[in-house]
């Protein structure tokens, strides 16, 4: 079969071991590791720049300086032992998060009280209830194996329940509930929690070994990386060199071969793969057609999230399974916002900047200054700028979207400073992470199934369709949704293709 893109003139066509579609953390790794390891690789990313959902960038202030961000992903907790190591191992260091002084919790009724430790200052009733919430999703996830959660004794029952109703099975304290539901509906899958199942959620806190290290800031936002969580990316492709392709979105892959024996004369349906493709994962012929360069390998990695699967038209279709399974999935919605001040101020006032607020529109807080020099251009001198971030997640970022930018941005500095003070209202700079407006991520931070989908379809996610293998931190186990996972993912698959490859 052919198509635009297969017969499209005036690109080299080159020949490579593995052929890699998509250049973020999990694509760049497992081409980091197959190069390692002495097979040729071709990476083909769709954007001008590495890195996918981790993007160090910038924001000018009124005077013209440039302040340093990271619009994407960005912190590393303990247990993300696989990353930690490579970030050593590319010869990057961290930093730790502000977290010195009170944080503040801003409660149902608007008023402000500040505490420390993990304590929210709720009545003891509510304290109650959210600790045996917590306990009750901690027996949950020791339960699950991370690996396979739908193979959970209970897991179609779980996963035929929303988040939401499950914890109101469990309680009736609503403001429990919310600032239970904050730590995996806004502050995870960003997802409102009657979207996705109580089996998704608890695959989420399993991902992070409990879900007390979801509601422990100080442990799941712990490090940074200096220089910026892009830089793990780019130092591979440091490595890879002219390997990677960039500005080179992939259109087309041809796969296999059609089996006859599934063709319809009788309707006119030509034959296609519907009685799947034996020995999954073993090298076969596949061919990446993208805008600049035609690569021939022996297999491909699909390293690109899973709602994106569909952009690219696959020689045959992919079989029926996979078709139906990819249209369950899709990405949450967060705006990730980073207000830049001349000082950090709320440190004077001897508050750490870390505050929450289940059910309001901001519903957490962080100091987000960076480490030692904060402009972009100058990192050797000392400056005295702070900057906060905080998130806007599903219902809440669609209702900011939809207002004129000067009344969004006056709504959201007033959210901050019903934490931080009023000070919060006049930042010398400020910026939206909006991935939703990107084409070639469509959402924040990452994929979940619908309601009864990882059941149905999970077992599906890493399982290699003829020589295609996957991987992105969307469909990790350790590490799910974070760029820990995506490493992972990436260094399992390359593993598994070494294996076929011998
Ligand atoms: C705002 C935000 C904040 C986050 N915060 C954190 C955090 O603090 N800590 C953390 O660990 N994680 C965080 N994450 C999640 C983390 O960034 C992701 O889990 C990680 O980047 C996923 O890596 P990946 O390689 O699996 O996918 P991606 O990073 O999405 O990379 C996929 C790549 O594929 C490319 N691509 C897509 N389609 C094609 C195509 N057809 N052809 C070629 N290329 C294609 C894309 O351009 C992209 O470069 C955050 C994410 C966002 C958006």
């Amino acid at each position: 079969m052919t198509s635009l893109y297969a017969t499209a003139e005036n690109r080299p066509t080159i020949e490579r071991d593995v052929v890699v579609i998509g250049a973020g953390p999990a694509g760049m790794m497992a081409a980091y590791t197959l190069k390692k390891a002495g097979k040729s690789v071709a990476v083909l990313e769709a954007r001008p720049r590495v890195g996918g959902r981790t993007w160090n960038g910038k924001v000018q202030d009124a005077s013209g300086k440039e302040h340093f961000i990271e619009i994407g992903g960005q912190w590393i907790s303990p247990d993300q032992t696989r990353l930690i190591d490579l970030v050593e191992e590319l010869g990057l260091t961290t930093f730790s998060r502000y977290r010195e002084g009170q944080n503040v919790y801003v409660a149902p009724d608007g008023t402000r009280h500040t505490y420390s430790g993990d304590q929210l200052p709720v009545s003891d009733t509510t304290a109650t209830e959210i600790d045996k919430l917590i306990d009750l999703l901690n027996t949950k996830v020791t339960e699950m194996d991370v690996t396979q959660p739908w193979a959970m004794p209970d897991a179609a029952q779980l996963d035929a329940i929303s988040f939401r109703d499950w914890l109101k099975q469990h309680s009736d304290d609503q403001e429990a509930i919310d600032n239970v539901s904050i730590y995996i509906a806004s502050g995870m899958l960003t997802k409102p929690a009657h979207t996705f199942s109580a089996l998704q959620a608890i695959l989420m806190a399993a991902s992070a070994g409990s879900f007390s290290n979801l509601v422990d800031e100080d442990f799941i936002l712990d490090k940074r990386v200096v220089g910026g969580m892009q830089s793990v990316s780019l130092k591979m492709a440091e490595y890879l060199g002219d390997d990677v392709y960039l500005s080179s979105p992939v259109r087309q892959l041809d796969w296999a071969t059609t089996d006859p024996e599934t063709a319809d004369a009788l309707n006119n349906v030509a034959a296609d793969v519907r009685n799947g493709v034996v020995d999954d994962g073993a090298p076969a012929e596949v061919t990446a057609y993208s805008d600049t360069v035609i690569v021939q390998a022996k297999t491909a990695v699909l390293a690109v999230p899973p709602n994106l699967y569909h952009r690219i038209q696959y020689v045959p279709p992919l079989p029926r399974e996979q078709m139906v399974a990819h249209q369950h999935i899709s990405m949450g919605l967060v705006i990730k916002v980073h207000a830049v001040y001349e000082t950090p101020f709320w440190r004077d006032k001897g508050l750490s900047g870390t505050g929450f607020g289940g059910g309001r529109m901001v519903q957490e807080v962080y100091d987000n200054t960076n480490y030692g020099p904060n402009l972009v251009d100058d990192h050797d001198a000392e400056n005295p700028h702070g900057t906060l971030v905080s998130f806007i997640s599903d219902v809440h970022a669609e209702t900011m979207w939809a207002l004129p930018a000067k009344e969004r941005k006056q709504r959201i500095l007033a959210e901050l400073a019903a934490y931080l003070g009023d000070e919060a209202l006049e930042p010398i700079a400020f910026f939206l992470s909006d991935m939703a407006a990107e084409e070639w991520t469509r959402g924040a931070y990452a994929t979940s199934y619908d309601l009864g989908g990882l059941s149905r379809w999970g077992h599906l996610q890493n399982r290699p369709t003829g020589s295609i293998y996957y991987a992105c931190s969307d469909i990790a186990a350790e590490g799910y949704q974070h760029v820990d996972g995506a490493i992972r993912q990436g260094e399992l698959v390359a593993g598994r293709i070494l294996e076929r490859l011998q």
